[in-house]
């Protein structure tokens, strides 16, 4: 049983890698609460007010999945529980949540965490992690199209994703709850080029293998379709 997350920015590739990846692999994807998350657009209206709830709601949609994945058989998760606390404590910083709900969070989520550690498996066994800069991130918003995403709606967005992209650095470095790899976002469009695709495929293969979760002779010809 292999589980695989990905990591990354808004707008990253998360999501589109992980249909690619689970495809390729034959396993599950396993997505984010996003278009069905009724505090998401809240949040995007009024920061301040719906950043705590909304944390609260994606840690617990991460902690249901994460349970489910770690216990079925392969999977790939769009994004890691264990970049919830970054988040939250950007959103802090900018003084989008009291001393009380951060302290709560943080209750909350180290409580959540030791659950994990009991668990039969505690870890992903490998975490892909994909690099952006500001503008493929601000390009890739704009091609999704997310009404409230868009640096349109709220003119504080673009400090605001700037800062996102300043948290993920130190975060990506810090990460150890498993083997870890990057992933070149901006060089490599693996929507578009089937060369890309290739590409970013036999990478997160050849790591698979080097840490021996696939076998050396793994090969997979099968071609993919990928939908637009
Ligand atoms: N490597 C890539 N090259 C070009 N376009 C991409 C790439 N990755 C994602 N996209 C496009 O960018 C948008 C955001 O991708 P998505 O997978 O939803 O990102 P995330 O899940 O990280 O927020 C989508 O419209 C997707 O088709
Ligand atoms: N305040 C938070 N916002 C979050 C968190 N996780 C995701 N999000 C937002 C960012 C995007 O608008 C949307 C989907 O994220 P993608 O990276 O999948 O595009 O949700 C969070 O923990 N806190």
């Amino acid at each position: 049983m292999t589980v695989i997350v990905l990591s990354g920015p808004i707008g990253a590739g998360k999501s589109s890698l992980t249909g690619i990846l689970s495809k390729y692999l034959g396993t599950k994807p396993f997505y984010e609460s996003v278009d069905d998350n009724p505090v998401l657009p809240l949040f995007y209206a009024d920061p301040k007010k719906y950043a705590f709830l909304l944390q609260v709601y994606f840690l617990n949609t991460r902690f249901h999945s994460i349970k489910e994945a770690l216990t079925a058989d392969n999977n790939v998760l769009d994004r890691s529980i264990y970049e919830d606390a970054l988040f939250f404590q950007m959103n802090a910083d900018i003084g989008r949540a009291t001393q009380e709900e951060v302290d709560t969070y943080y209750e909350l989520l180290n409580n959540m965490m030791g659950e994990l550690k009991r668990m039969p498996k505690k870890n992903p066994d490998l975490l892909v992690h994909i690099n952006v800069s500001y503008d493929t991130m601000i390009k890739r918003i704009q091609k999704r199209g997310r009404p409230y995403e868009q640096l349109s709606y709220d003119s504080t967005l673009e400090d605001y994703y700037k800062r996102l992209l300043s948290y993920y650095k130190p975060w990506y470095e810090k990460y150890d709850h498993s083997p870890k790899m990057e992933i070149d976002g901006d060089k490599f469009d693996f929507m578009a080029s089937e060369k890309d695709r290739e590409i970013v495929l036999d990478q997160i293969v050849a790591k698979l293998k080097s840490i021996g979760k696939l076998p050396l002779n793994w090969d997979k010809s099968t071609d993919i379709q990928i939908e637009a």
